[in-house]
């Protein structure tokens, strides 16, 4: 049959994050988020539902690690709730937090998988919150004691670990536009988070320079997509420049250039004034990068937009997220990422969909996934061979969970989560890419 083989060693994983999965989250002297907050806050999340229980992943992580193992996962990429770590953001380490994790590094490590740990996927202690949360420098400061204390605890057992996940979500959306924690909607105070959310990466990497892990690597990972203009007009073409300056290059540029792109005055004078010192440190070389691909984004000149960039809706087939399928888009950012930046190596930490999957008689049959992830490995297989330092790939995600402002209502997973009983149910797409990372392969 004919297939597309993948290097040897490639890592084959599913993701997850601590809030949208753990649930426990009184356990065992964890402190409270700002997901825990904003889910509490009436109309921030649908139908009010939030990461309380989640998929009590946090006293079934044996289970789940037993399913990734009967997957023939060689890797596994979670994050560490920092409430957990440090209740209240710094201060005494609450022992019993860092015991869960070195829990599940270890029951990971027994089933021969990879752990691949973010250090922050948005679940900020609130008691640093009340202390201005991202737009105060010394939250940056913490942050890189918090990964410190987890390169000390965990070190060498951890090969792969991740500063930030998706600092332009946690930035923009939780500050400009409102729609995730803190729940913000203040452009200048989003540009300030921006650059205090790179200089906590900065002074991570330094840390895990300095005396972290030796054997171990660090990177970030960043949502990228693709950015194109609806038309062949000027207008559109300087729309999608813009846009391309907004959302990828935004972090791309200080990270790997130790610059900021070019951006429209308003933008980079909301911008704080960054010293040549910060830009060094933002750009303090990184291991790897970890990319997040969904789907493209289409974009025209708007004069109601965001900066005269409107997005131009998404048609064809389309995700329940209403998300374009667009498998091309990996292979073209990869593409280009490897050619303009350089990384040492990548990683595809998230790449997934959400269908309308429904269980019948115990089964879920979703073809839909299936096509959608044998598509994009197409394209990613195709990008390693143009010459991108891929090396592994992280479906999104190992179960249905908490998808942030839209509770429940959307199912990522490839083990279907039953609501009330939790069990977890193999979808064929599970069965699909058991194959595949068992044979290190994709059947075609
Ligand atoms: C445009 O999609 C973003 O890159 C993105 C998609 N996703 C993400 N980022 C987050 O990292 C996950 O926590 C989400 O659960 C997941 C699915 O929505």
């Amino acid at each position: 049959m004919a297939e597309l083989r993948f290097p040897d060693g490639f890592l084959w994983g599913t993701a997850t994050a601590s809030y949208q999965v753990e649930g426990a989250v009184r356990e065992d002297g964890r402190g409270e988020s700002i997901w825990d907050r904003f889910s509490h806050t009436p109309g921030k999340t649908f139908e009010g539902q939030t990461g309380d229980v989640a998929c009590d992943h946090y006293h079934r992580y044996p289970e789940d690690v037993e399913h990734m193992a009967r997957m023939g996962m060689n890797a596994y990429r979670f994050s560490v709730a920092w409430p957990r770590i440090f209740p209240e953001g710094k201060g005494p380490v609450n022992q019993k937090g860092l015991d869960f994790y070195r829990r599940l590094v270890d029951a990971l490590q027994g089933r021969h998988i990879q752990p691949c740990l973010t250090l922050y996927h948005w679940d900020l202690p609130q008691a640093l919150q009340e202390k201005g949360g991202w737009d105060n420098r010394d939250t940056g400061r913490y942050f890189a004691e918090y990964a410190h204390t987890l390169y000390q605890a965990l070190g060498d057992r951890v090969p792969l670990w991740i500063t930030l996940n998706e600092p332009w979500v946690a930035a923009i959306l939780g500050h400009a536009f409102g729609q995730h924690a803190p729940g913000f909607g203040d452009f200048p105070l989003a540009m300030r988070v921006v650059h205090h959310l790179l200089l906590a990466h900065g002074w991570a990497v330094e840390a895990f320079r300095h005396d972290g892990p030796r054997r171990a690597q660090i990177g970030i990972t960043l949502n990228l997509s693709p950015v194109e203009p609806a038309t062949g007009k000027e207008a559109d073409g300087q729309a999608a420049d813009l846009a391309d300056r907004f959302t990828n290059r935004l972090f791309l540029d200080p990270i790997f250039r130790g610059a900021y792109p070019e951006l429209p005055d308003l933008m980079r004078s909301a911008l704080p004034q960054a010293t040549p010192e910060e830009m060094e440190r933002i750009s303090t070389p990184v291991d790897f990068l970890g990319v997040n691909y969904y789907t493209r984004q289409v974009v025209e000149a708007d004069p109601q937009g965001l900066y005269g960039v409107g997005m131009v809706p998404a048609r064809g087939d389309l995700t329940e997220m209403g998300w374009e399928v667009y498998p091309q888009g990996l292979y073209d950012l990869l593409i280009r990422v490897h050619r303009e930046y350089h990384p040492q190596a990548v990683y595809v930490t998230e790449n997934g969909a959400a269908f309308a999957d429904e269980i019948q008689d115990g089964e879920v049959d979703d073809p839909r996934r299936i096509a959608y992830v044998r598509e994009h490995l197409s394209r990613a297989h195709a990008a390693i061979g143009a010459g991108v330092p891929l090396k592994g790939y992280f479906y999104w995600s190992l179960m249905d969970n908490f998808e942030w402002a839209f509770g429940y209502s959307k199912r990522f997973g490839l083990l279907y989560v039953v609501p009330g009983s939790l069990e977890r149910v193999w979808k064929r797409s599970a069965r699909w890419y058991a194959q595949v990372a068992q044979a290190n392969a994709v059947p075609l």
